[in-house]
């Protein structure tokens, strides 16, 4: 795959590439594994707000560089007292800002794992919709060790994603998990060797991109609607008001205001 840059988009601490409707997000600070400070994930949401808003993209992969880690989580050289402090002193809990963003972004989101996969980084793969792992990707919590948890997204999705007892085993225990037992538990789509990963990550966007973008928007939206409560529900609210823009009684609503008339619904089925 050629991979192309954009050149109105300007980072330090990821990569972005896009080529064939697919947007690749890399996490580049190999030096620490690829955690993340507060600039780091600044610069992730600008760019899923990218890939979100580009009509050219269909599907997004979040990955690391380097090959040894996808993301060992918060920089903990940079955490303080209150959070994660950025260049000008402010503290930050930002990630979870992250994690929203990428459960309701209405497009295909998958985590191109090599290497470590772990704290907060293992949250990240953990909120993207697919997951390919690399023969080497290694996962776990290391919360409770470091002195930090997540009991958001990061225990309930776990939980919905891989059953309660798995789920607290691996909060608890801080083990460590090969891609084989990620595999077995459910927490990884597919595992391939590591020369293989990028070209696998592609052909399951690809197939994806074949498919109907509704249909994936909408099927997105549905699967996370009752774990994201009302925001959730928002979400696919929010794609049936879309959808319901789209059709002639719904314009007759606008048409009507703007003409300074009575509404006239009369045509439109009540259907069963
Ligand atoms: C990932 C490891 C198990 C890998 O071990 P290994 O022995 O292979 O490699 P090294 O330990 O030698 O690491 C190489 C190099 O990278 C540095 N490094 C690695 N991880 C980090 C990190 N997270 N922060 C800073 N630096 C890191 C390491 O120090 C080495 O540098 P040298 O200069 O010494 O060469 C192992 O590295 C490891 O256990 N890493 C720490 C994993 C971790 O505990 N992460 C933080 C968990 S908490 C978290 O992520 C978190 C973030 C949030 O923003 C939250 C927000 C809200 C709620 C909860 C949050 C949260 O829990």
């Amino acid at each position: 795959m050629d991979w192309n840059t954009v050149d109105t988009l300007k980072f330090e601490d990821i990569l972005y590439h896009q080529a064939e409707g697919i947007a690749r997000i890399t996490i580049n600070r190999p030096e620490v594994h690829n955690a993340f400070r507060p600039e780091t994930v600044r610069e992730l949401i600008d760019a899923f707000h990218h890939a979100h808003h580009d009509p050219g993209v269909g599907v997004i992969i979040l990955t690391g560089a380097g090959g040894r880690a996808f993301c060992s989580g918060g920089d903990q050289r940079v955490r303080g007292e209150e959070g994660y402090r950025d260049g000008g002193g402010t503290q930050h809990l930002n990630v979870l800002d992250l994690q929203r963003q990428i459960r309701t972004l209405p497009k295909p989101v998958v985590a191109m794992v090599a290497g470590w996969c772990i704290g907060g980084g293992h949250v990240l793969h953990l909120v993207c919709d697919l997951t390919i792992a690399a023969d080497n990707a290694r996962f776990g919590q290391t919360g409770p060790k470091v002195g930090s948890f997540d009991a958001g997204y990061g225990a309930g999705l776990l939980a919905r994603t891989i059953g309660l007892k798995k789920a607290k085993e691996i909060w608890f225990l801080c083990r460590q998990y090969d891609a084989r037992a990620a595999l077995e538990m459910g927490l990884v789509n597919t595992v391939v060797p590591l020369e293989e990963l990028e070209e696998e990550t592609l052909q399951w966007c690809r197939d994806m991109l074949a498919l109907s973008p509704m249909a994936l928007r909408l099927i997105k939206a549905g699967f996370n609607a009752d774990i994201d409560g009302l925001t959730g529900i928002q979400e696919l609210a929010g794609n049936a008001t879309g959808l319901f823009y789209q059709t002639p009684e719904g314009q007759e609503g606008r048409n009507a205001f703007l003409e300074k008339r009575p509404p006239d619904f009369r045509r439109f089925p009540r259907r069963p």
